[in-house]
């Protein structure tokens, strides 16, 4: 798999540079201007498909929640630019799926699932595929053998599998052997029908085709909530003890609630708005850290 080279940087990396740029600016109106633009060329220059990769960029700075070799769902995933951050966080032998209702051309590196996520037989579809730790995992090319592919994953499962008497498992202990998942990411917004740009055939610009938020705040919050409940649930069935979870929300009244159930599962909590997430939305993100037994 290649990453061009300006992937590369994780210390002092893109986001900060240009956070620190921003910040020395005088005029306010000025500096969420230029906030705005200067995200959205550099999203440009750096070949990701959107000004949203640095949103998921800072958190991922402040709470460390990508390693190499994990497996990430990207819930929500076009155009693909959370995909694209996963994707380099996590390689050479990582894997990341993305499922998205529209029809996007897949990030370098990403497996892709169409489908509404909130259809219990796509769920069950997303968890077939993750059932098996090696699939849609990069194969590695060794120079003498040529394709070698890269051993499942370790940890609990594996502590299970060797210790368990095969009768003597516990429901318990099936279901943790089912999680195969070390972050689960979503980015979801309810879409909304597409009005215009019928003409345009494009997989590579899913944005021509329906767009993110209705300008209804208490329609956009009611919709993120039912997204970010149904990822938390599938995050309980799917991720490994340890695990992380990241969602986009519209804050509104029900958020508490749902910072509840987040609090439930994980041991740390936080609600954050990235500055690169435009001021004048509503919308901000629940980091959980390390998911508990
Ligand atoms: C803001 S965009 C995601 C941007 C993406 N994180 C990125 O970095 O490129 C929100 C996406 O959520 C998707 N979405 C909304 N509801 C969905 C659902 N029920 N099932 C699957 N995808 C959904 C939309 O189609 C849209 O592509």
């Amino acid at each position: 798999m290649l990453i061009s080279p300006l992937w590369r940087p994780l210390k002092g990396s893109w986001s900060t540079k240009l956070l620190g740029q921003i910040r020395s600016s005088s005029s306010k109106r000025w500096q969420a201007r230029q906030l705005k633009d200067q995200f959205t060329r550099e999203a440009a220059v750096q070949g990701l498909k959107s000004r949203a990769a640095f949103k998921l960029l800072q958190i991922d700075e402040k709470y460390r929640i990508f390693k190499r070799g994990q497996t990430v769902v990207d819930l929500g995933y076009a155009p693909g630019s959370w995909s694209q951050v996963a994707v380099n966080r996590t390689q050479p032998d990582g894997r990341v799926l993305g499922v998205d209702i529209i029809p996007a051309q897949p990030p370098k590196g990403v497996s892709t699932i169409q489908g509404n996520f909130l259809a219990p037989e796509i769920q069950a579809y997303i968890q077939e595929f993750l059932r098996n730790p090696n699939r849609g995992r990069l194969r590695e090319t060794s120079h003498d053998s040529g394709v070698s592919s890269l051993e499942p994953g370790v940890g609990l499962d594996q502590e299970i599998t060797q210790n368990k008497d095969a009768e003597e498992i516990s429901e318990e202990q099936k279901k943790a052997l089912e999680r195969t998942v070390d972050v689960v990411l979503s980015d979801m917004s309810e879409p909304w029908l597409q009005t215009s740009g019928f003409w345009k055939r494009s997989l590579s610009n899913p944005y021509n085709r329906m767009m993110n938020t209705s300008g209804n705040n208490f329609r956009d919050h009611a919709g993120s909530m039912d997204l970010c409940n149904a990822a938390l649930q599938f995050s309980s069935d799917v991720l490994k003890i340890g695990g992380h979870f990241v969602c986009k929300f519209y804050q509104g009244t029900e958020d508490k609630d749902l910072e509840k159930r987040l609090k439930d599962l994980f041991q740390k909590v936080h609600r954050l708005k990235p500055e690169s997430s435009r001021s004048e939305s509503k919308e901000a993100f629940f980091v959980g850290l390390n998911r508990k037994l």
